[in-house]
Formats: structure tokens, C-alpha cells, sequence
């Protein structure tokens, strides 16, 4: 079976003045079936390395990322934002939408590179909106909705290309308890109906939780 992410023997250091620190120390892990895959460690333990990994923003000193049985190292420079346009998606703690376009509009942005006429662009988007039940706020911009409001659309923005995997780093780091809950049922949700991974970097315990399956990560090992 093709895995959907396979790392393999990963590592990767850091040189910081004479100081060496070791990121990743021979991570290994598959995920075969779509899920949630939390990734859980302390500050420093090499969570945002190992996202970085996968979206091929940075790359391992030694070892392999393979995402839908494609080997990341063998993808060229050139076609690497389609790779991550049209596989991935991404969801950040900070929510990370342009504060000057609407909702919509934000989630619009992801579907720039698929030259569709202006109107299915916005059809799409606004579905993608639907989805994550924001579909009353198409044209509030970001400083009118609420931090849950605003992950919901950028879960939107994340799921407009229906990608294989999604990518969040800390998507519930900057939402109070219950809102975090809601989001969290959200991305249950969304996993189930359409069978997407999402691969989430976290200290929280409650995506720990409803993930099906935690990697902890300490010193850039894999930890039990
Ligand atoms: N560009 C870099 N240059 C030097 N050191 C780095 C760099 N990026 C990460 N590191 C170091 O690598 C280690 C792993 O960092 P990483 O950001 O992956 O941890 P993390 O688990 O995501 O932490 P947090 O939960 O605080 O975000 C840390 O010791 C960090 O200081």
C-alpha cells in the first residue's frame, strides 16, 4: 500500500555558532490510512522541523519524505509550488489571513493557480466556506470575525484543492477552550467526509485526544 507520508531514517542539525543541535535524530514513521496524526512534543523537540519536512520548505540532512509515495528530494525546484499548492494544505496558529481581502477572497487566494474563471473560483471558495459553516460571513474580513471564526476560514482556505494532507501547526494554540473544541470536532469532521490527513504539531492535549494517533517527539527522537 502507498503510504500517504512515509519519513524515513530522517535527520537534521543546526549549526548555531559552535553550537550543534540536532532538529531530528533517525525520525521514522508511516501513515497509511487518512487520518488525524497528531505530533506532540516539547518546545524544542522538532515539530515545526518535521511540518517544514513534509511541505519540503527545509529538507533532511540524510534519510527520505515521501508524501503519496512521491520522494519529496526528487521533486524539481520548479514544480514545487505546484506540489504544495495542489497536495497540501496549511493551517497556522496565527491563522495567517490577508487582513485586507474578505473571507472569501481569502480563500479564493489558494485557487490562483488553477486559472478558473472568476466565478467558479468564487463558487468554489464560498462551498469551502459552507463546509466549515461560515458560509453567513463570505465578505467579513478577518478583523470582523473571531479567532475561531478566523481558523474556520482558514481551514476553508486549506481544503479549497480537496489536498491529501493537510499541515497545521499549532491550530489551536491562540483559541480558548471551547472554540478549540468546536475546531477541533470541525477538523474530525472534515477528516471523516473527505478522507484528507491532517498531521497536526501540538502541545494541546485535546487534539492529542481526538487524534487517532499520536507520534511524540523528544530531543528529535521518536519517543514512546
Ligand atoms: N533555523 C534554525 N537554526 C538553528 N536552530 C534551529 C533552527 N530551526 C530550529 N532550530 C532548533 O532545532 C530544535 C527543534 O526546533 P523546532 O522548531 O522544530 O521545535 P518545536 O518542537 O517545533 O518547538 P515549539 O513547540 O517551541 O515550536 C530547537 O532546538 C531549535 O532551536
Amino acid at each position: 500500500m502507498t503510504a500517504i507520508v512515509e519519513v524515513d531514517a530522517v535527520c537534521r542539525h543546526f549549526q548555531r555558532g559552535g553550537e550543534r543541535i540536532v532538529a531530528l535524530d533517525a525520525v521514522s514513521f508511516r501513515i497509511d490510512q487518512p487520518s488525524v496524526t497528531a505530533i506532540a512534543g516539547p518546545s524544542g523537540s522538532g515539530k515545526s522541523t518535521l511540518l517544514a519536512m513534509l511541505a519540503r520548505f527545509d529538507q533532511p540532512d540524510s534519510g527520505t519524505v515521501s508524501v503519496g509515495g512521491e520522494r519529496l528530494d526528487r521533486i524539481a525546484e520548479a514544480q514545487l509550488d505546484q506540489y504544495r499548492n495542489r497536495r497540501l494544505g496549511f493551517v497556522f496558529q496565527q491563522f495567517n489571513l490577508v487582513p485586507s481581502l474578505t473571507a472569501q477572497e481569502n480563500v479564493e487566494l489558494a485557487l490562483a493557480m488553477h486559472k478558473l474563471p472568476a466565478a467558479e473560483r468564487r463558487r468554489r471558495a464560498a462551498a469551502a466556506l459552507e463546509q466549515v459553516e461560515m458560509g453567513h460571513r463570505l465578505h467579513h474580513a478577518p478583523a470582523e470575525l473571531s479567532g475561531g471564526q478566523q481558523q474556520r476560514v482558514a481551514i476553508a482556505r486549506a481544503l479549497v484543492n480537496q489536498p491529501s494532507l493537510v499541515i497545521a501547526d499549532e491550530p489551536t494554540g491562540n483559541l480558548d477552550g471551547k472554540t478549540a473544541q468546536q475546531l477541533l470536532e470541525l477538523i474530525a469532521r472534515l477528516q471523516h467526509e473527505m478522507a484528507t490527513t491532517f498531521v497536526i504539531a501540538t502541545h494541546d492535549q485535546r487534539v492529542m485526544d481526538m487524534a487517532q494517533r499520536v507520534i511524540h517527539l523528544a530531543d528529535g527522537r521518536l519517543a514512546a
